[in-house]
């Protein structure tokens, strides 16, 4: 029968009486009937040695580390576990093996599919994600699966930024071309002359780690930079002397264009045949972020009728990208294979930074860079289960009616309940509206875990206020307010007394609804989707868009109309299950007595 060695106890002067400090979950039993390598006259300095049968008893877990990562990480994972470097598996091989894994440690080749949580029966614990990106890894499936997802978001951003830079400048001068040039035996001078950076405007889409670190380089090297980010605050933006500007004005004048943001349902294919029609000619455009926020053949076209004159990637829809890939092979563009985050220093962090996340979380300590998996004791989870989900829609509305740029910074949410204050925790409300208010719009996966310190992180600072009510304290809570103050929105309508933005509801039957928006009282469930219109009262318009709706097959779950009285101003909510085009919108929009209307996804 096979023995192995507890590596717990690889320390020779560890003795059966100074056990070695595992955590719990982890820590060996010591048992009569374990042999050891040593005689028995001589306990103190003993080496354990347990058999086949005891191994499943065995301290430390194991960790699979499926892409190649720093060696100061790999030692502090050798320190808590057996850590197994298999690199380059393939699909099969990693659902294979992960099912004797309590931890998983990839980059962004490998990608973690429901396959691989399917695989892990129950086992796999944690993933670690040892970079920023986390759109290879199955996050809805890690959660079903009980799995906790943590990432690596700080390490590689001056290595991505600096790789920004690098391609910036390549591009301009012709460094690969007129290298590839001059290894094939050419002297062209005149072919490779470039343009100039400095006096040029960049504008930097994603004014984040990566995308503020590139604007304050390229302010260095002269460039006038300009950005365009939702949700980044002006003051932030104003330190480093860059202006905030809408995404159109960004686009349309700028010579050079450097993406940062997160690839999410809303950045996906930004870059598509209609927002290249409206840049300068001969814009050039930088990719550090990620391949789907383009439509590469789109880019391609735009290429080829020069209104980008260059391109530089480091990242593409499919990595790597096909041999024959048009873009990869066009002469105005230059690539590189996903080099952002790979220097010695960014990887070397990066690692530590994973290994660090990886120990805590399966030591059970919560993570600061946790990407999933809300820790609630059950109880209370059945109880908040339809205020949490309300919670976190009213979140997405709230944000989804900011208009402009100058970023959310303060919100406020009001709890009506009839519990005294010390007998409702708010903490997993509270991070669920944090959830929606900032996941819509980000690439940080928000959770009980991590909410109060992303909120930090982003300069969003919430207060909570509890009015207690009269009532049943049976039910949790009434009502939960949000409201977010010193913002424009894109539906006047939703502006309360107090010019800020408000949304309330409340869970009728276990199903969340929106009962408010600004000062008008509506009632819709928050299923599907919703559309708010705010309207002059009168007869017909319900019929009018309901009939527009179910011309194109769209189904209407709830319309409400809200209204201060009879012939004014009213707010008609309109819950739906189906998205409908943009061409019923408009018609939408055109009835005559609507004078404002949104679509908000939930
Ligand atoms: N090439 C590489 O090796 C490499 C290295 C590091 C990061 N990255 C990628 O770079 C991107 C940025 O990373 P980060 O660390 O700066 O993330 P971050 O979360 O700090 O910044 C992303 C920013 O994008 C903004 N944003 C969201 N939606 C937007 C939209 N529609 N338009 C404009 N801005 C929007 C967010 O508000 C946020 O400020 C990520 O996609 C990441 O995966 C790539
Ligand atoms: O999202 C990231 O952190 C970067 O894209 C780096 O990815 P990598 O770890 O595969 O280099």
């Amino acid at each position: 029968m096979a023995s192995f060695k507890t590596p717990a106890l690889k320390n020779p002067s560890l003795s059966l009486s100074s056990k070695p400090r595992l955590p719990s979950a982890f820590s060996v039993s010591f048992r009569d009937n374990l042999r050891f390598s040593r005689p028995s006259s001589r306990p103190q300095r003993r080496f354990l040695i347990i058999t086949a049968s005891a191994a499943s008893i065995s301290s430390k877990p194991t960790v699979l580390v499926a892409e190649k990562l720093g060696e100061a990480g790999l030692t502090l994972l050798k320190e808590f576990a057996n850590v197994d470097c298999s690199y380059s598996l393939s699909p099969e091989e990693l659902c294979t093996k992960i099912s004797l894994c309590d931890a998983l440690i990839v980059r962004s080749g490998t990608k973690v599919s429901r396959e691989v949580f399917e695989s892990a029966g129950g086992r796999l614990k944690v993933v670690g994600r040892a970079g920023v990106g986390i759109d290879n890894v199955d996050l809805a499936a890690a959660t079903e699966h009980g799995c906790l997802v943590v990432n690596a978001p700080t390490a590689n951003t001056v290595a991505a930024a600096e790789h920004g830079i690098a391609l910036l400048s390549a591009m301009a001068r012709n460094v690969a071309q007129a290298d590839a040039s001059m290894k094939a035996g050419k002297w062209q001078r005149n072919k490779y002359v470039g343009v100039s950076l400095v006096g040029k405007t960049l504008a930097v889409l994603g004014f984040g780690k990566v995308g503020s670190e590139v604007a304050r380089r390229a302010k260095g090297l002269g460039m006038h930079v300009i950005a365009h980010d939702p949700y980044a605050s002006a003051d932030r933006a104003r330190a480093i002397g860059v202006e905030l500007v809408s995404f159109e004005e960004a686009i349309s004048t700028a010579d050079f264009i450097s993406l940062h943001m997160p690839l999410t349902a809303a950045t996906n294919k930004m870059l598509n045949d209609e927002t290249f029609a409206k840049m300068r000619k001969g814009v050039r455009i930088v990719n550090v972020a990620r391949g789907g926020v383009i439509d590469e053949d789109a880019l391609v076209r735009a290429l080829d009728a020069g209104i980008v004159a260059q391109a530089a990637l480091d990242v593409f829809t499919e990595e790597p990208p096909k041999q024959d890939s048009k873009l990869v092979q066009h002469e105005r563009v230059t690539v590189t294979p996903h080099l952002g985050a790979s220097t010695i220093e960014a990887q070397e962090g990066v690692a530590i930074e994973i290994a660090e996340a990886v120990v805590g979380a399966l030591k059970g300590e919560l993570a600061a860079t946790a990407v999933n998996a809300p820790m609630v004791p059950a109880e209370v989870l059945i109880e908040l289960k339809p205020y949490v989900e309300l919670a976190e829609k009213l979140g997405r509305l709230a944000v989804q009616l900011v208009a402009g740029v100058s970023g959310v910074k303060n919100v406020k949410v009001s709890y009506a309940s009839s519990r005294a204050p010390d007998d409702l925790d708010t903490r997993l409300l509270r991070a669920m509206i944090t959830k929606g208010l900032i996941e819509p719009i980000s690439s940080v996966y928000v959770n009980l875990v991590n909410a109060d310190y992303t909120a930090k992180q982003r300069g969003l600072r919430i207060t909570e206020e509890r009015i207690v009510i009269d009532g049943s304290p049976e039910c949790p809570l009434e009502s939960i307010q949000v409201q977010i103050a010193n913002v424009e929105s894109k539906f006047a309508g939703a502006i309360s007394e107090l010019g800020e933005i408000k949304v309330e509801g409340q869970v009728k039957d276990g199903i969340p609804h929106l009962t408010k928006v600004g000062s008008f009282q509506v009632d819709v469930s928050l299923e599907g989707s919703i559309i708010l219109c705010r309207q002059v009262d009168q007869p017909g318009i319900i019929g009018k868009v309901g009939s527009i709706l179910g011309q194109e097959n769209v189904n209407v779950s709830f319309m409400s109309v809200g209204r201060i009285a009879p012939r004014k101003q009213a707010v008609m909510a309109i819950g739906v299950d189906d998205q409908p085009s943009k061409g019923s919108l408009q018609r939408i929009g055109e009835v005559p007595a609507i004078e404002e209307f949104v679509f908000l996804k939930l």
